[in-house]
């Protein structure tokens, strides 16, 4: 059986009718306001559908105008920034209203979590937005409900339209994945009431917008009713290119004493963007409320020259970006650090997620001792494809033996107790670094190693290299004819206190096998070359920060996985474990080692290069093999290091080596001793 029809349809239909309007353009219409005010059909009934109706004639009246439905995702956006000036108002003109609230005005707008919402939230969890006369946000969320003396309107100067209610309310729930928020709900305001003023004062007749090349003004009414002026300014504060759009500001200054301060629009705007800053993270100094509010003009301007049902794409997220759902959060966490979704699922999810921001509270998934988060507070950089690991494994044909019987009772500690550092005589583990220990007392390496460590790793024609007999470089390349070794360098090795050793975990002799301890931070680099790794506090010089974490393979291996690589130039660059190929005869293949950290690998992977003077240096460890041809490679700090200063290394490359099977990236190091040709002065 046909299910029976809504009798509110039909009434509808017969309401249009008696307008001249056929069902047929009725249907469409009808169906989004039903879904966008969710059946809310008091709305569409109320004023003799004239809600409907002008909805009706906006999307008919002009067919390459945009529907005015395909602009409420313009006028999310404004809500924060209404709230704020909501906020301002409040604060300015109601002190001691604020003061009996229990939470200071500052705590209130949190784009990220409705429960905080601003006082422009109503109690539905509906923000207001005011589009034609300058109706204002309601408060609600503990703060008492006032009249607020400002809004925010936008309105086309070009060709007047109207809009089917006075404003709107929009939802700001920010479910959408592209742009952060949905608006899902809106409802007609009232009419907007006239407010009667009790005094008069002088504002300012212009004023220039900070920020903005746009010169605002503001027109001054004041109108006779009853005896009292109801007094209205209006300031434009933004607008499209050519001035076809505007946004303005109407301050009804009717409900304030005349002793009261009346905020310019300067103080207005800087109140609002210091506010964006305080609580929407992701908006860096160079944000403008201005800048925001001309953006919205623009794309108003250039969304009307669309046909209805068209999607709009909005630019303002250059601005303001949305705060990721913990719902992403936990997902995206989920798939990048732990790779438990297959990889082209988590890809998907990334484009769709696209211009959203990321943010991860630890990429190790719990792995390592501290959480590492992930950050990119630009909304445009695609999360990495990989899979955390804490420690280095294995591919397939290296050789890496690891057992005690093959660590000699003379290279081990089995004597000592506690902690081998506080020995008068160091153990036979400091022999390798020539019977002192790598490691002070307080946990960095000691001044003399890094610097000598540094030294070697100098960048000049006079340093040591040696050369293989039967380059394992050479072989994977040519095994029939290979050339002749390039020369590798001469590392300093540190040999760290192990299992067979008598020490405890504490010794100071173990840094590098108890793991990362130091606050570090995934995020996007500003100068372009994707990812980076950053420090959240102050390290001291010769700190352990962590280690190259990869899949083992043989050279043979990586020089066949280069070849198959699809060279998109986002190679996380292997290293090779050659530091003891000089005491070695001829390796094999499954000893010429290297590490990969592209699809499995630890936070190292996302440390950029910077030529000469990175402020880190990668140390060969020593710790479960006798042999030095798998050993650990840790990075330390090589100076002190400021809190938020991105970590980098220098990855030896040669930008001019053409038979490097990894063709070299441009060089954004920024460093004045950058080696790449191609740099950008
Ligand atoms: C080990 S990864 C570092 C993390 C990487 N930035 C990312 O987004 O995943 C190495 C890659 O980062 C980029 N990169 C590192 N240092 C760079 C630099 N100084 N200039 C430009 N790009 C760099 C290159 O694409 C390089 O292949």
């Amino acid at each position: 059986m046909a299910p029976e029809r809504d009798p509110r349809i039909a009434k509808a239909f017969k309401a249009m009718k008696s307008l001249g309007i056929c069902a047929e353009t009725v249907k469409p219409v009808l169906k989004r306001l039903l879904k966008l005010y969710d059946r809310n059909w008091e709305l569409i009934e109320d004023d003799n559908y004239r809600t409907l109706a002008d909805a009706i004639f906006e999307c008919e009246d002009d067919k390459e105008d945009l529907c005015f439905y395909e602009l409420l995702p313009l006028f999310s956006d404004l809500v924060l920034l209404m709230s704020l000036v909501k906020l301002y108002t409040l604060a300015e003109k109601n002190a001691d209203m604020i003061n009996e609230d229990p939470e200071p005005p500052s705590k209130k707008p949190h784009r990220g979590d409705p429960e905080e919402e601003v006082s422009s939230t109503e109690g539905n969890g509906k923000n207001i937005v005011n589009l034609e006369e300058g109706e204002v946000p309601r408060s609600s969320n503990g703060i008492r409900r006032v009249d607020s003396s400002q809004s925010v309107s936008v309105h086309r100067t070009s060709e007047p339209r109207h809009f089917p209610s006075e404003a709107l309310y929009a939802n700001h729930d920010q479910s959408d994945p592209d742009l952060g928020s949905t608006r899902n709900a809106i409802v007609p305001l009232k009419r907007k009431q006239s407010i009667e003023h009790s005094s008069q004062f002088v504002i300012p007749t212009s004023h220039t917008v900070p920020g903005s090349t746009t010169t605002s003004h503001h027109s001054d009414t004041r109108k006779k009713m009853n005896g009292p002026y109801n007094h209205q300014s209006t300031y434009d504060i933004a607008s499209s290119a050519c001035g076809q759009v505007k946004v303005s500001l109407t301050c009804q200054h009717t409900i304030l004493q005349h002793n009261s301060h009346f905020p310019s629009p300067d103080e207005v705007l800087n109140f609002a963007e210091s506010m964006c800053r305080k609580f929407c993270k992701t908006v860096g100094d160079q944000f403008s409320v201005v800048k925001l509010l001309n953006e919205l003009c623009e794309s108003y301007k250039t969304g009307s020259n669309r046909s209805p049902g068209n999607n709009i794409h909005l630019p303002l997220r250059s601005s303001v970006h949305s705060i990721t759902k913990e719902r992403l959060e936990g997902d995206l966490g989920k798939r990048v650090s732990s790779g438990g979704g297959s990889s082209s699922v988590s890809r998907d999810l990334v484009t769709a997620k696209k211009r959203v921001l990321h943010k991860i509270s630890d990429i190790t998934n719990g792995s390592e001792k501290v959480k590492i988060s992930l950050l990119d507070e630009t909304g445009n950089e695609d999360l990495p494809h990989y899979i955390y690991c804490p420690e280095n494994i294995t591919y397939e044909s290296a050789y890496v033996h690891i057992s005690l019987a093959r660590i000699a009772d003379d290279d081990c500690c089995s004597d000592c107790i506690g902690d081998c550092l506080s020995s008068s005589i160091p153990c036979a583990c400091a022999r390798d670094t020539g019977g002192e220990f790598a490691y002070t007392p307080e946990g960095v390496l000691s001044e003399k190693f890094l610097r000598s460590c540094i030294s070697m790793k100098l960048w000049d024609e006079n340093q040591p290299l040696f050369y293989c007999q039967d380059c394992p470089l050479e072989r994977a390349k040519n095994a029939d004819m290979p050339e002749k070794c390039k020369g590798h360098r001469l590392k300093k090795f540190i040999k760290e206190c192990w299992r067979k050793c008598g020490c405890n975990m504490q010794c100071g002799n173990r840094v590098v096998q108890r793991g990362i301890t130091r606050k570090l931070q995934v995020f996007v680099t500003s100068e372009g070359k994707g990812w980076g790794l950053r420090t959240l506090e102050e390290l001291p010089e010769g700190a352990f920060i962590c280690e190259y974490v990869g899949e083992i393979l043989t050279n043979m291996e990586l020089y066949e996985r280069n070849k198959k690589s699809s060279g998109d130039g986002k190679h996380v660059y292997p290293v090779l474990l050659d530091a003891d190929w000089a005491t070695e005869g001829v390796l094999k293949d499954e000893e010429a080692l290297c590490l990969d950290a592209t699809h499995f690998g630890n936070v190292a992977r996302f440390i950029n290069h910077r030529c000469f003077d990175g402020n880190l240096i990668e140390i060969p460890v020593q710790v479960e093999t006798p042999d030095r041809h798998y050993y650990h490679l840790a990075f330390f700090t090589k100076r002190k290091v400021d809190a938020l200063e991105e970590l980098t290394w220098d990855y030896e490359i040669h930008f001019d080596d053409d038979s490097h099977p990894i063709e070299a990236f441009n060089c954004l190091c920024g460093s004045k001793h950058c080696r790449d040709p191609r740099r950008k002065e």
